[in-house]
């Protein structure tokens, strides 16, 4: 069984149900092998994957040591757990879910620090006058020390905090911290605001490669047949298709190319006929506008599903990166 897939895909959390989802659009139906309380899954039709359900940390740690080879995990994560991210791991696709802001908050009340400079003024001074370094209460250590360096800012203790890190400051356990932020409304009821110059990482929900993997055998077959649907359901989001009657269609399909970007999937025959297009989403109104201009009186517009064509190559770069062929 070496040579399997081995997916990481999160088990609990904000990222489980979108990633479902996101797999399932792109005709990757996940399923738990024995029932709801197993841990490990398969996806139907594909025979050479096999899928462990962890959490969106063990991901990023697992991803490191290269038990398993493809997972979705949050960009935070990737560069809290792994040290050298770049050297073990390679980004896939961004997935447009589990957006988050990894941010430097000090309460409301200390209105002379607004940036990570006025941070290192306090903090240089915060000895004399309260006879302790100050204290930042954070479960993302890695990710803080390598920021405070980056600025300076050495005179300082991490208290690490294992969850409710905003209420640190309030309860005396802190006195700032750093956490993850979506829609801020947890600092500010916390009375934290974050610094201007401090976010430290925006995150989002990420599919990601290990490089440590063992890629031999059925496990790169595996990645492209997963990477192919992905593309052939990206594409097909990013477009409308358009068919339409027109004259001259060797002559309309080249100017509607230049113009608006336009391929014809199944050719322009010379001639009179029907056409069928492909076009970026935000350009549809004016490719139509212009094609009925030109005497096309029914224009029919949908959207696809999937689409497969040349896409599947937007994924040769993580192929060279994981050394596949
Ligand atoms: N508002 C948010 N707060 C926290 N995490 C978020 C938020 N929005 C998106 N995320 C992403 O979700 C990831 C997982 O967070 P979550 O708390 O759901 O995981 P978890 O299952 O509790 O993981 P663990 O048990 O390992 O902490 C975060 O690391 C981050 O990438
Ligand atoms: O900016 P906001 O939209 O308010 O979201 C941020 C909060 O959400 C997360 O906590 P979560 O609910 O995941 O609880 P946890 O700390 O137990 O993980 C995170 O740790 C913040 O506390
Ligand atoms: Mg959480």
């Amino acid at each position: 069984m070496v040579d399997t897939l081995i997916l990481g895909i999160p088990s609990k959390g904000r990222l489980q149900e979108a990633t479902m989802t996101y797999f399932e659009r792109a005709g990757l139906k996940i399923a738990k092998k024995g029932g709801a309380r197993d841990y490990r899954g398969v996806i139907k039709g594909l025979d050479d994957v096999e899928v462990a359900f962890l959490s969106a940390s063990e991901i990023a740690g697992e991803l490191a040591a290269g038990t398993v080879h493809l997972g979705v995990t949050g960009m935070d994560l990737v560069h809290e757990k792994i040290a050298d991210p770049d050297a073990t791991t390679v980004s896939v696709a961004p997935l447009n879910f589990g957006f988050a802001d990894v941010v430097v908050a000090v309460p409301d009340s200390w209105i002379d620090v607004q940036t990570m400079h006025d941070l290192d003024d306090v903090a240089a001074g915060f000895r004399a006058r309260h006879g302790r370094r100050m204290r930042l209460a954070t479960k993302y250590v890695r990710l803080t020390r390598n920021f405070f360096r980056a600025h300076g800012v050495a005179d300082y203790r991490i208290v690490e905090s294992l969850g409710a890190t905003e209420g640190a400051p309030a309860s005396g356990a802190a006195d700032l911290i750093v956490d993850i932020t979506t829609t801020g409304s947890t600092l500010s009821a916390n009375h934290l605001r974050i610094l201007s110059d401090g976010v430290i990482l925006k995150s989002e929900a990420t599919l990601v490669a290990s490089r440590q993997a063992e890629w031999a055998g059925n496990a790169a077959g595996a990645l492209k047949a997963m990477l192919s649907r992905i593309a052939a359901q990206d594409r097909a989001a990013s477009i409308f298709e358009v068919r339409t009657a027109i004259g001259e269609q060797t002559k309309t399909f080249r100017e509607v190319s230049d113009l608006f970007g336009c391929t014809a999937p199944f050719g322009a025959v010379a001639g009179q006929g029907s056409l069928v297009l492909h076009v970026e989403k935000a350009r549809i109104w004016e490719l139509t506008d212009w094609l009925r201009a030109r005497g096309a009186t029914s224009i029919t517009i949908g959207e696809l599903t999937y689409v497969l064509d040349g896409s599947a190559e937007a994924f040769s770069p993580v192929f060279d990166a994981l050394d596949i062929s």
